[in-house]
């Protein structure tokens, strides 16, 4: 049975969510304060208030996601992620933090629309957030492959494609990435889609598997989470995390690779968009 608990506020995982905490704590400060110049106060809540605004509108004004995918938020929201870990339920430490969430799923999705996708790879489903999303936008006969190597993040998925009529069109690959997407390969599969959000000391192999395959459909697209990884890939290669350092590797990898060209969108934690340059 699933171990729930009272919804914890998410802590900020994002270079704007970061900054943002981190100008509140010195708006805080500041008002202890009445030795500082006005100017310097001014300008220091003014940074405030354009940080802290920002999510919130685009929040407000961008599509509201389906009763389904809402649902699927609150529920990994509640799961009792830390203790599920030292009891054994899952084989790795996962935590709410890791779901996109609104508007990345929402990117996402228009992203299938917009490119047309009848068939979608991803690469780390967690509990099927942004798996769902892009679901919703895929035609009837559309296919979605999760691949995700913990069974119970996969099992509270399941039950939520079961319970949405998009569901249907996902199939769940249980075991590591980089075994599974061999086993596609051989398969001869290809995908007109792919997401990529596993473990980001793999993110290379997967980039590489997905090109020197047929993984990729010719005119297709990669996009890959998390690529600012909370601010470290642009701060000083000293402070930054094994994660961190990962990701500055792959990022320096796709910009040399010539076979694609590409865009990081400051979308949330960083999103990559790849395509092969001829396709
Ligand atoms: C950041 S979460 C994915 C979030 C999901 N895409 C979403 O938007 O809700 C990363 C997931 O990748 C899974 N994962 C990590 N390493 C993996 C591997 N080697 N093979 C398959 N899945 C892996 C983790 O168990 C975790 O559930």
């Amino acid at each position: 049975m699933s171990s729930v608990i009272a919804k914890p506020t998410a802590r900020p995982v994002t270079p704007l969510g970061i900054l943002t905490k981190k100008l509140e704590a010195a708006v805080q400060e500041i008002n202890q304060r009445t030795d500082l110049p006005a100017e310097l106060v001014a300008n220091i809540k003014q940074a405030w208030r354009l940080a802290a605004g920002l999510d919130p509108y685009i929040e407000e004004y961008t599509t509201q996601e389906s009763a389904a995918l809402a649902a699927l938020a609150e529920t990994t929201a509640t799961e009792a992620w830390g203790e599920h870990f030292t009891e054994g339920t899952t084989v790795r430490p996962l935590e709410q933090e890791m779901l996109s969430g609104h508007i990345e799923g929402q990117t996402l999705k228009m992203f299938v629309h917009m490119t047309k996708a009848k068939k979608v790879l991803e690469i780390g489903m967690f509990t099927g957030y942004s798996a769902l999303a892009m679901a919703e936008a895929l035609p009837a006969d559309g296919l979605l492959v999760a691949c995700e190597v913990d069974p119970y993040a996969a099992e509270v998925g399941q039950t939520a494609f079961n319970q949405s009529s998009d569901g249907a069109k996902i199939r769940i690959e249980l075991g590591s990435a980089l075994e599974t997407l061999e086993k596609l390969a051989e398969a001869g599969e290809s995908f007109d889609l792919v997401f990529i959000d596993a473990d980001k000391k793999e993110y290379i192999a997967y980039f590489q598997k997905l090109l020197d395959t047929n993984l990729l459909a010719p005119e297709g697209f990669i996009c890959v989470d998390n690529t600012l990884l909370q601010g470290e890939v642009y701060l000083p290669a000293q402070e930054r995390s094994v994660n961190g350092e990962a990701i500055a590797q792959f990022n320096r990898t796709v910009a040399l690779d010539p076979r694609v060209e590409q865009v990081i969108l400051p979308l949330r934690d960083g999103l990559t968009i790849i395509r092969r340059v001829n396709p």
